[in-house]
């Protein structure tokens, strides 16, 4: 099964929904659709390459949290904004776009890591007053 299949299923999703039904060539609107279903394809993949991402990124929420580390580590992101923007460039992707969607999800990132160290700290109080 596809994952674009495994989508709609799951979401009840109509791939020719659209607010130009009845307005456009027929013709037109199955170019359209042929297009939009490599669109579903590609988004369904974007969310569970997230997904992935996410899971590594909490392992390492919990390892730093762990050993007292900072949330960010802004050497490691310039590293990685740098390698990703020449990738950018050589798949004729914006590199500014890349570095703008890149910098979106590691402030999400460290935003979970902040709350995961505040969780630890919060059970580790628990666990000495308790003693
Ligand atoms: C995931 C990490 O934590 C933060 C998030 C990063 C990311 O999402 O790529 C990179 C560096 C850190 O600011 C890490 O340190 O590896």
């Amino acid at each position: 099964m596809t994952a674009e299949h495994h989508a709609s299923q799951a979401f009840d999703f109509d791939p020719t929904a659209s607010s130009l039904a009845g307005e456009v060539d027929p013709s037109v609107m199955e170019e359209l659709l042929s297009i939009r279903s490599s669109i579903d394809n590609i988004d369904a993949t974007l969310v569970f390459l997230l997904a992935e991402r996410f899971k590594a990124t909490q392992r390492v929420g919990v390892l730093k949290a762990r050993h007292k580390l900072p949330a960010g580590d802004p050497g490691r992101e310039a590293a990685q904004i740098s390698r990703l923007r020449n990738l950018a460039t050589e798949a004729h992707l914006d590199p500014a776009f890349a570095e703008k969607f890149l910098n979106f999800i590691i402030s999400e990132v460290i935003r979970h890591h902040e709350a995961i160290s505040a969780d630890h700290e919060r059970q580790a109080g628990r666990a000495d007053s308790a003693s």
